[in-house]
């Protein structure tokens, strides 16, 4: 398929007129065609007017249609075909087997939300039927189902070019509500962002479905992204990405006339607790799985281990040892961007440079344009509870060892820590009491909480929470991967008396969808 280098806007393809930029490929610096238009104000209008357009009729699709749009895409984006994989790494530097892995992501987040669209039960019908002889007075008959926000915004992030861009999780979830997308492309990965954004586009057109349903926006600087925040139509917003972009968008959403919720997926450090019993058990072998969870994909993970806590003693002796020895013998890999690979080196130098941390391996030198050496430092408890500054995350391949002189130090730590993506135990069976002390904190600080794994590799399910308190994301009721994601673009709508033949399908008698729904206060499919 080839790349044109334009803007998907509705049924038409348009090059942006507001200033070219091209992808670098980041392990050679070399920039790669074709140049893309950026666009501005005249395109949000044009994309949003489409959306808008297209809200009241997409919205009331029925489910199998809306399934089989789903499952179009997913098609698509495989029919693509190695163009899409080869290009991908050309943008990207990430490795052949990396992209693959997150092409099948992609697809099968796809089609596990063409799954839960069928199912129906994110509707969440519920009906009170009318008591009409009720005393002192009797009650209306009420109903209630959950309709999509509106339009919704996207930003593609720039460390997974596939499964959190275009088609990726924030999109899969709101096409899944019923919401029409308007993404605003990484500047990282145009290529692939226009291949995938076709590939809707085509869905959009096969399905028979209105043309307002897929969008897809380049630009340069903040302007087009701003733009379309800030646009009337739009009624939510998904983000992954730094937390200086993430708040920037909240403060234009909190600014507008109509104020809007922004799901932005943001900052985390993701601590890791070396419980003394699994220390004392398998101290080396956890120094080396830690380096390998910290280093894959260059460390470019939101929930890349960037803190570990342990006692003091020789066990976390060892446990240092180990990591030194497989972090000092790891390759130096290209980061994403230029800029990605700047604020990672200007992160592992403050962190370096500070009078309370010491250094405790870099892995093998560079040999190529924006790669990095991983980084392991350490600090002590009362440094790290002393400054704020030390739980900045640094994207990439670095991580900090904060050593504590006991576990109630470790839990003192925690309650200091801000929100997180993930909070992982290393325990063995000694530890279990310890543990179930730390728990309500980690409860309080955490969206995920894993036992003996590694944070990084997030499983697409019914039961995932990848979300977290602020910094880790914008708002901790919700879920960027897992079909959960779904009730972001969601809200409840409540019917009272109306008439039978104007109420929506999913609320009338006999259950004409065969949904489950909640009647007077019982679950079933009544
Ligand atoms: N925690 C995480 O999951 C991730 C964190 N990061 C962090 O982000 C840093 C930069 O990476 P990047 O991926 O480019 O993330 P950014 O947050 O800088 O950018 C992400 C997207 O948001 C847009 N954006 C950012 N700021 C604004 C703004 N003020 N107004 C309007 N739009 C905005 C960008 O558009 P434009 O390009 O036009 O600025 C881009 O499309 C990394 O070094 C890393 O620290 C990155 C990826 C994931
Ligand atoms: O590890 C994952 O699968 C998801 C990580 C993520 O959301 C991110 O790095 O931005």
């Amino acid at each position: 398929m080839t790349i044109t280098g334009e803007m998907l806007i509705g049924a038409s393809a348009h090059r942006g007129g507001q200033g070219g930029f091209r992808a670098v490929d980041p392990a050679t610096g070399e920039a790669l065609d074709p140049v893309f238009g950026g666009g501005g104000a005249a395109e949000v209008e044009r994309a949003c007017a489409l959306a808008w357009a297209a809200f009241d009729g997409f919205r009331e699709t029925g489910l199998e249609q809306r399934a089989a749009f789903l499952e179009t895409v997913a098609q698509n984006i495989l029919d693509i075909g190695d163009d899409l994989i080869t290009r991908a790494m050309a943008e990207s530097g990430l490795p052949r087997a990396r992209l693959e892995g997150e092409r099948g992501r992609t697809v099968g987040q796809l089609r596990l939300f063409a799954q839960v669209v069928r199912e129906g039960s994110w509707i969440e019908a519920r009906i009170d039927p009318a008591l009409p002889a009720r005393t002192p007075l009797p009650r209306s008959d009420i109903r209630q189902r959950h309709i999509p926000l509106g339009p919704v915004a996207v930003f593609g992030a720039s460390n997974f070019p596939l499964a959190f861009s275009v088609a990726g999780g924030d999109t899969a979830s709101a096409f899944a509500a019923g919401c029409p997308v308007v993404v605003k492309g990484h500047g990282a990965h145009p290529g692939t962002s226009e291949l995938v954004g076709r590939a809707i586009q085509a869905a959009v057109a096969s399905c028979g479905l209105p043309e307002g349903v897929f969008s897809l926006l380049f630009g340069t600087g903040n302007e087009i992204g701003t733009a379309l925040v800030a646009d009337p139509r739009i009624k939510a917003v998904g983000f992954t990405g730094s937390r200086r972009g993430g708040l920037a968008l909240m403060e234009v959403a909190s600014r507008r006339p109509e104020p809007i919720p922004v799901y932005a997926e943001m900052s985390s450090i993701n601590p890791v607790f070396l419980m003394p019993a699994a220390l004392a058990s398998r101290a080396e072998a956890l120094g080396k799985a830690f380096v390998a969870s910290l280093t894959m994909g260059a460390g470019q993970f939101c929930t890349n281990p960037g803190i570990l806590l342990g006692v003091e003693g020789p066990d976390l002796d060892r446990f240092v040892d180990a990591a030194v020895a497989a972090l000092g013998g790891s390759t130096a890999s290209t980061m994403l961007t230029p800029g990605i690979h700047a604020a990672y080196d200007a992160g592992v130098a403050k962190l370096a440079g500070s009078g309370a941390v010491t250094t405790l391996a870099r892995g093998l030198a560079c040999s190529g344009p924006n790669q990095a050496q991983a980084a392991f430092f350490t600090t002590t408890a009362d440094a790290f509870l002393a400054d704020t500054e030390l739980q900045e995350e640094v994207f990439g391949a670095a991580s900090l060892l904060i050593r504590c002189p006991d576990v109630a130090a470790m839990t003192a730590v925690a309650e200091k820590l801000e929100g997180q993506l993930t909070a992982t135990l290393q325990m063995d069976a000694a530890d279990k009491a310890a543990v179930a002390g730390l728990i309500p904190t980690l409860e309080r600080k955490a969206g995920r909480i894993l036992a003996n794994g590694w944070p990084t590799g997030v499983e697409v399910c019914h039961a995932m929470v990848h979300g977290g308190p602020f910094p880790a994301t914008s708002d901790p009721r919700s879920t960027s991967v897992g079909t959960l994601a779904i009730r972001r673009f969601l809200r409840p709508v409540c019917y009272q008396d109306l008439p039978p033949d104007l109420l929506p399908e999913a609320l009338r008698d006999g259950n004409p969808l065969g949904l489950w729904r909640r009647v007077d206060g019982t679950l079933g499919k009544d």
